[in-house]
């Protein structure tokens, strides 16, 4: 059926109803047709006479398969008892007029939204599994990415000068370095080959690269007593030594950012950025001035290579690729191969242009490449990039050696290789598509229920326009936003995180009144997004940030206490990245990613660590949403902004079981998106959800097993997004992507049609119409994937500083 004519299943209360709608009396003709009806169709018992009208309808399910198994054991019995009413209306219903109103309590009067029935049972066997809810009070897992402790090692140690070493100390508060910075401090500063740096997201291998560089600078000026050397000191025109390169803007802007911190203990060694966003004259003219460190994005600086001939990179000692995989993903490879065969191929300068011998830094040209995953792209640029290159890993203990790293960057089988940090505590949510929002609010309110155990937590969301949906719903009705702040602190109707940020409504609790909700991805303008970021890095009170993987990478915020997956990535080295934003530095973290019941548990596979030896450390926990729901509803949601039944249950003393409050926030959410009419909450929902399942067929091919849009069932997914059916504008691109999957390629490729609806795709490239044509799934996703990494690469500024 049309959007506009919303169909509403609600489920009416229990036989001792206090005033049973009387046009629902059993016994009409049309109650028994409808039982009939439901006889024929099928396996559900037929319903009482009383009933209002016919059982929720299976939502259009777009399967050609076998369907997964049904689930008939319903934990709300109470509720299930009672048939549903549908509710055909041109306009949405007021709160408290027809036959809905808001007393969604199943022993009252009212009607409810059900969510305990036909859900596909989960795969996972959660009886013989220990559940996640015992994990606190587990020994600490030892951190895997923390600063070693000072006996072990300390900075001079590793060959940095006493002026360094007390400058981390004094200043930058790191006494003690971490295990890749152990690793690779000594060899950069000695050696002088190519290095492959590998380590764990958070465990710091900007300064690892970055304290050997400077280190060597300075030692064309001092001595190893620091003594300094005659007519030596160093100066912004000696010469340009090290180039760094950064797939986007905001990771060379975190980058300098650090450097800059460093080189406060020196300041006559120079660094700036070429990364766009300014004219190529002014960036022509800092290079003029004088500059010994660079940090580029490639794109500019093959540019300035071509164009800019006072760019001199004779004295060039070292090239560090960081992030090398996202270089690659972001489809750098050209500029990559010209930049390196560039330096490679100049003339290395002994002296610089005013006769100082340079014979304190390497004598070649050392490229170091850094990544915190393997996989086949960054195998592919160590090939472009490294000649006889160390690799260089953080063993987890210290009895692991580097012969263990060797081993574990391998890629097997093809596959990514890679390891979270030990200590952080992984989850996988196993909720049904109906009940993923009240689970999503029943976990973030259970993490918030508690003052200062979750200060910050991220979500991620795989498109932007379900991202401004969650934004929207969660922050509650409008008058319960609060007012922004501006960088000072005060109110600020003009502040540009007004609109990303507000209060999340229904994550407070007595414990934590103000829990504040972000939100961010691509499509919002440059400065409001710089700022977004800040808000969130700086909140004093606990934060929620509702992001795409735009926040996926390079995002240093060390209080980030808890990352959830609502969305799976697309890709398993983009999970690794997205919960490697929480547990840096040796701090704790959790991370939870939601899957469906069915195929996408067997995704958990792929997630496991894939070295045996690191099998408890890392293994992700199972839990149920009965769990999720029990805890996160154990006390009512008390922020409705409109009169609920649990708060009125609560001011009579009544209790509600945890089913019957789930249900009540799911009806209250539902009428939320009715009660305001066709507006733009409700229009939201419906985009939100058609770009979902868009940006759900883009999962890469080798994990599309897993999700399987065959295996969506649109209808369920709808209650996902707060609306009662599916909307329409996504039938036929499913319909035609099931086709695609039983079908082999090429015949579908001639026979598909183009999509109709114009609808925005989602991804983080909102308001793009991808209009993919019939081309094959593989074809469709990549180039999905192609446009979101375009915008990510000119819509990313993490400028946190
Ligand atoms: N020796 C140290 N002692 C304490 N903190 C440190 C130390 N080295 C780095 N850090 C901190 O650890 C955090 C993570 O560092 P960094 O961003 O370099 O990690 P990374 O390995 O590059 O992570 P990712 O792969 O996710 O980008 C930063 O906040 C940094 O300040």
């Amino acid at each position: 059926m049309a959007d506009d004519g919303m169909l509403i299943n609600f489920e009416v209360g229990d036989a001792t109803a206090k005033a049973p709608p009387p046009k629902f009396k059993g016994g009409k003709w049309r109650d028994r047709v409808r039982a009939n009806k439901t006889l024929r169709n099928g396996n559900k018992p037929p319903l009482p006479l009383s009933r209002c009208d016919e059982p929720e309808r299976p939502a259009k399910r777009p399967r050609l398969d076998s369907s997964p198994r049904i689930q008939h054991n319903n934990p709300h019995h109470e509720a299930s008892r009672f048939g549903s009413m549908a509710v055909r209306h041109g306009k949405p219903p007021s709160l408290g007029g027809m036959n809905i109103n808001s007393n969604a309590n199943p022993r009252g009067s009212g009607v409810t939204s059900r969510l305990f029935t036909a859900n596909p049972e989960a795969k996972t066997d959660f009886a013989n599994v220990a559940l996640a809810e015992g994990g606190d009070d587990e020994e600490p897992t030892k951190p895997s990415n923390a600063p070693l402790s000072e006996e072990a090692a300390n900075f001079h140690a590793l060959g940095l000068s006493k002026r360094i070493a007390l400058h981390l100390s004094s200043k930058l508060e790191m006494k003690a370095p971490t295990a890749i910075q152990k690793s690779t401090i000594p060899q950069l500063v000695k050696e002088d080959a190519d290095a492959f740096l590998q380590a764990e997201t958070g465990s710091g291998k900007t300064l690892a690269y970055l304290l050997p560089i400077v280190q060597r600078i300075m030692t064309l000026s001092f001595n190893e007593e620091g003594m300094a050397r005659e007519g030596r000191k160093i100066h912004r025109d000696s010469g340009l030594f090290a180039v760094i390169l950064a797939p986007t803007r905001e990771l060379c802007k975190q980058i300098a950012t650090v450097l800059d911190k460093l080189l406060r203990c020196c300041p006559w060694i120079v660094s700036t950025t070429v990364i766009g966003g300014e004219s190529k004259k002014s960036e022509k003219a800092r290079i003029r001035k004088g500059v010994n460190i660079l940090i580029a994005t490639p794109g500019r600086l093959a540019d300035h290579l071509d164009h800019t001939k006072v760019l001199d990179v004779g004295t060039v000692r070292w090239l560090v690729l960081d992030e090398g995989d996202r270089l690659m993903e972001m489809g750098f490879e050209d500029e990559l191969r010209s930049i390196v065969g560039k330096m490679r191929r100049h003339r290395l300068a002994s002296r610089n242009k005013e006769g100082l011998e340079l014979d304190k830094l390497p004598q070649r040209r050392v490229i170091v490449l850094c990544s915190a995953t393997m996989q086949m792209n960054v195998q592919k640029l160590g090939e472009i990039s490294l000649e006889e290159a160390v690799h260089l890993t953080a063993p987890r203990s210290s009895s692991n050696n580097a012969q263990q790293g060797e081993e574990q960057a391998k890629i097997e089988d093809g596959k990514a290789v890679f390891s979270a940090p030990a200590q952080l505590k992984q989850t996988y949510v196993v909720a049904p598509a109906k009940l993923r929002l009240v689970t999503l609010i029943s976990f973030l309110k259970d993490a918030f229920a508690r003052k200062g155990s979750v200060m910050k937590a991220i979500i991620f969301i795989s498109c932007a326009d379900s991202v401004d949906f969650h934004f929207d719903l969660l922050k509650g009705q409008p008058q319960a936003s609060p007012p922004n702040e501006d960088d000072q602190g005060k109110p600020s109707k003009l502040s540009p995180t007004a609109m990303t940020t507000a209060s999340a409504a229904y994550l407070t609790s007595p414990a934590n009144p103000s829990v504040a909700l972000i939100k961010l991805h691509g499509s919002l303008a440059q400065p409001v997004r710089t700022a977004t970021l800040h808000a969130f890095a700086h909140s004093k009170y606990p934060a929620v940030l509702i992001t795409t993987d735009i926040a996926s990478r390079g995002l240093d915020v060390p209080a980030v206490d808890l990352v959830i997956e609502y969305d799976p990535a697309f890709a398993v080295p983009d999970h690794v990245h997205r919960i490697g934003r929480t547990a840096r530095a040796g701090r704790p973290g959790k991370a939870a990613l939601f899957l469906l019941p069915g195929t996408e548990e067997g995704y958990v596979s792929l997630l496991e660590p894939s070295d045996s030896s690191n099998a408890t450390s890392n293994s992700i926990t199972p839990l149920y949403y009965e769990t999720v729901l029990k805890n996160g509803l154990a006390t009512p949601v008390t922020s409705y902004p409109i009169t609920t039944t649990a708060v009125e249950d609560e001011a009579e003393g009544r209790g509600q079981s945890w089913t019957q409050r789930a249900e009540s926030l799911q009806l209250h959410l539902e009428q939320r998106l009715l009660a305001e009419g066709n507006n733009p909450l409700l229009d939201a929902a419906r985009q939100a959800f058609r770009s979902h399942i868009r940006a759900y067929a883009t999962h890469v091919k080798a994990e599309r097993e897993f999700f399987d849009m065959t295996q969506l069932h649109l209808g369920h997914m709808a209650k996902a997004f707060g609306l009662r059916e599916a909307p329409g504008g996504v039938g036929g691109g499913v319909t035609r992507r099931t086709g695609v999957h039983h079908k082999p390629s090429s015949s579908v490729a001639s026979g598909g049609k183009k999509r109709k609806n114009g609808a925005s795709g989602g991804m983080d490239a909102s308001g793009d119409d991808r209009n993919p044509t019939a081309a094959a799934a593989d074809d469709a996703a990549r180039r999905m994937r192609e446009k979101m990494k375009a915008v990510m690469n000119v819509a990313s500024e993490f400028n946190i500083g």
